[in-house]
């Protein structure tokens, strides 16, 4: 009997929308299947936030490094830092037939789009801009230079929302998460019902 192979889900959105609360609060649940992928980033930490854990903080060189031999799955540079996803786990983990969960930034996300297109896209999106720019400043982690030119480059992420296979509103995290689950499990209903129609097809041969 053939294993399927795992769903990609990627969420994706404007810094501060909520894409890490929705995850935190999607994988608090004992409910929760995916696997989340640890990101890899040049950025220093920020209080709280531990290596291996939120991310795999490493220098610029290690990650061009992984760059040049392949070892990323997408890769984008964000308001001066690098941030990638490991190849290697995100493939061992959807051949073991488990679900693996990526929060990624835009351009990562069109990456993955490119290489793994049968993944399902969901777009985070913040009632307003208004309400993306009280959520960073509420945040209080970037200066508010930093978060001025987070809000302007959310101006362009947000026009490339109608790529995605789902648009998602963050108004409120559970039911952000309620949506998400909604889908990932209507994906899997669908994805059986190929399989079982592809099966039925081979036996008919
Ligand atoms: N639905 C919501 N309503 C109100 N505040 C929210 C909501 N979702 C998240 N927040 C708050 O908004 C802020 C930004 O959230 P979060 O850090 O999860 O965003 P993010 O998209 O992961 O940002 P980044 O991409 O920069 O990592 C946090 O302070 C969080 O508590
Ligand atoms: N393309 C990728 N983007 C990523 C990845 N991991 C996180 N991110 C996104 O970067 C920005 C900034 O993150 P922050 O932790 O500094 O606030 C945010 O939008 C993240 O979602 C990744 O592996 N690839």
């Amino acid at each position: 009997m053939f294993k399927q192979r795992g769903l990609l889900i990627v969420l994706s959105g404007p810094s501060g929308v909520g894409k890490g609360t929705v995850r935190k609060e999607l994988f608090a649940s004992p409910d929760t299947n995916y696997e989340y992928s640890i990101s890899m980033t040049t950025r220093q930490p920020r209080e709280g936030e531990a290596d291996g854990v939120d991310y795999f903080f490493r220098p610029r060189e290690v990650f061009e490094a992984l760059i040049e031999e392949g070892k990323l799955l997408e890769h984008a540079e964000y308001v001066g830092n690098y941030y990638g996803t490991p190849l290697d786990y995100v493939n061992e983990t959807l051949d073991s037939g488990r679900d693996v969960f990526l929060e990624i930034e835009v351009v990562g996300a069109a990456q993955v789009r490119e290489k793994m297109p049968d993944g399902l896209f969901i777009f985070l999106a913040p009632p307003s801009l208004s309400h993306l720019e009280q959520r960073l400043v509420g945040r209080g982690t970037e200066v508010l230079e930093v978060i001025a030119s987070r809000v302007a480059k959310a101006r362009d992420e947000l026009e490339m929302m109608d790529l995605y296979d789902y648009v998602v509103e963050n108004d409120e995290v559970t039911k952000a998460c309620d949506r998400i689950n909604a889908i990932v499990t209507a994906e899997h209903c669908r994805r059986e019902r190929v399989e079982e129609r592809y099966l039925a097809m081979l036996e008919g041969e």
